[in-house]
């Protein structure tokens, strides 16, 4: 396999995808999502968003949130992760949306809050993903990014490196996936830390962002809002 696609990449671990996650994370994952979700401040009855959406864990803990008076959106360009999705049952209306986040197909300030979940770090263009998501935010609305991070204490480094590649990747070869698990660290390598999102976010247009590091800054929240005046 040469050089495969971000769509490729996730088109072809589709079906080993969710149960990977509980066992590689030691279920660790859902905490990190709900995290994230109550970091984006959706209310119940809000309409919201959840870019990169996948087979929808993120996208379900924030259908709770909104509750049934709520709407929410999930969106991914890979057609396998959301027939996925598509199998669970939500009290709460979910519309699976097959789109590349770069160019998302909505108006101007039409929702109340957004979350997005390892999505950014795959993402061509990080400051367009960020202008997309401002456009599509109403004024004082706040989006979650949460994603793999950088930490800064040696020793915790080590382990995340030594997890990733002694223990995901070859975990993942006995699927016949290893290339596609390999891709996360150089992945991880090239994306920006905390600092630099914030910087990137604020020059995307948010009034206000902040980046808290968990898993002892193995992963990574970055939570942006909209200026209520623009
Ligand atoms: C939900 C998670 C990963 C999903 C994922 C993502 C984001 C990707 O971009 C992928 C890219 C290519 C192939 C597969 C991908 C993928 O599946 C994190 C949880 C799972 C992760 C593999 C474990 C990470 C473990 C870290 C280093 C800390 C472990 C700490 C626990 C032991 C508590
Ligand atoms: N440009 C893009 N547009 C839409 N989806 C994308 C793009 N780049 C990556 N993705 C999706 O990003 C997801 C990363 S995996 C994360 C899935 C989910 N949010 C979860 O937390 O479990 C995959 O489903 C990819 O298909």
């Amino acid at each position: 396999m040469s050089n495969p696609s971000v769509k490729q990449i996730f088109d072809r671990i589709a079906p080993v995808y969710d149960q990977f996650n509980d066992w590689l994370s030691w279920g660790q994952h859902r905490i990190w999502k709900q995290m994230t979700v109550q970091w984006s401040y959706a209310k119940p009855g809000a309409v919201a968003i959840d870019l990169c959406c996948g087979s929808g864990d993120l996208t379900r803990t924030l259908a709770r949130q909104v509750g049934k008076t709520g709407t929410v959106y999930g969106v991914d360009f890979c057609p396998n992760l959301l027939a996925i999705a598509k199998t669970y049952y939500s009290w709460t209306p979910i519309h699976w949306i097959e789109a590349d986040v770069l160019q998302l197909p909505f108006g101007d300030r039409t929702f109340d809050a957004a979350t997005m979940g390892y999505g950014l770090r795959n993402v061509r263009d990080i400051p367009q993903c960020l202008q997309e998501i401002h456009r599509i935010l109403k004024p004082g609305a706040t989006i979650a990014i949460l994603d793999f991070h950088h930490p800064t204490n040696p020793l915790i480094q080590q382990f995340q490196q030594w997890y990733l590649d002694g223990i995901v990747v070859p975990y993942a070869q006995h699927q016949g996936l290893t290339e596609e698990y390999a891709y996360i660290m150089p992945s991880l390598a090239r994306f920006p830390a905390g600092p630099e999102q914030v910087s990137l976010a604020t020059k995307a247009g948010f009034d206000c962002a902040v980046h808290y590091p968990i898993v002892g800054g193995m992963m990574g929240v970055l939570v942006a809002t909209k200026s209520v005046n623009s």
